[in-house]
């Protein structure tokens, strides 16, 4: 029989300063896929909205608090994950309250969006970039 992969639904932020550089943060070494950089955010839990996860996951991962309505839709990635399937909804930000600090991450740093190529990241985001770039 067919397998039917369950899909995992995460919400992340191009969290953006007046630069235009993107918050990028660096997965811990002992998580899975460690070391690779990635936008903030993760899964959508039940009952919650994609926009109420992401503010929650922007306030655990890096202590800032958004407002909804400046969390703006930017673009997506659909890709195969393991034996899931990954659609990941990426937000635009560029107001916040509170300095980022990283609470989970290993790192953090901003980055343009055409200095990522140079960092290692999870096989969904280069298509990402790759619009960022043309944005
Ligand atoms: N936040 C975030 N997650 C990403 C990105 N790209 C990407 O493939 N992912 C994947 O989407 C999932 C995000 O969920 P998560 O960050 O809560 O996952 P996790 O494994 O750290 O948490 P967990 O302990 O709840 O399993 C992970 O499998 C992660 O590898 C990205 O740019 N940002």
């Amino acid at each position: 029989m067919e397998k039917k992969p369950t899909t995992l639904f995460v919400v992340a932020a191009a969290l953006t300063n007046e630069s235009g550089a993107i918050l990028l943060q660096k997965r811990p070494d002992h998580a899975s896929m460690g070391g690779l950089w990635e936008f903030p955010g993760g899964k959508v839990e039940a009952g919650e909205t994609p926009e109420v996860a992401l503010a929650r996951e922007l306030f655990e991962e890096l202590g800032i608090s958004v407002n909804l309505q400046d969390l703006i839709p930017e673009t997506f990635a659909s890709e195969p994950l393991g034996e899931r399937h990954l659609l990941l909804l990426l937000y635009r930000c560029v107001t916040w309250e509170g300095t980022p600090t990283p609470h989970f991450a290993s790192e953090i740093a901003w980055v343009h969006p055409n200095d990522m190529a140079a960092l290692p990241m999870p096989p969904a985001d280069y298509p990402l970039v790759e619009r960022l770039k043309r944005i």
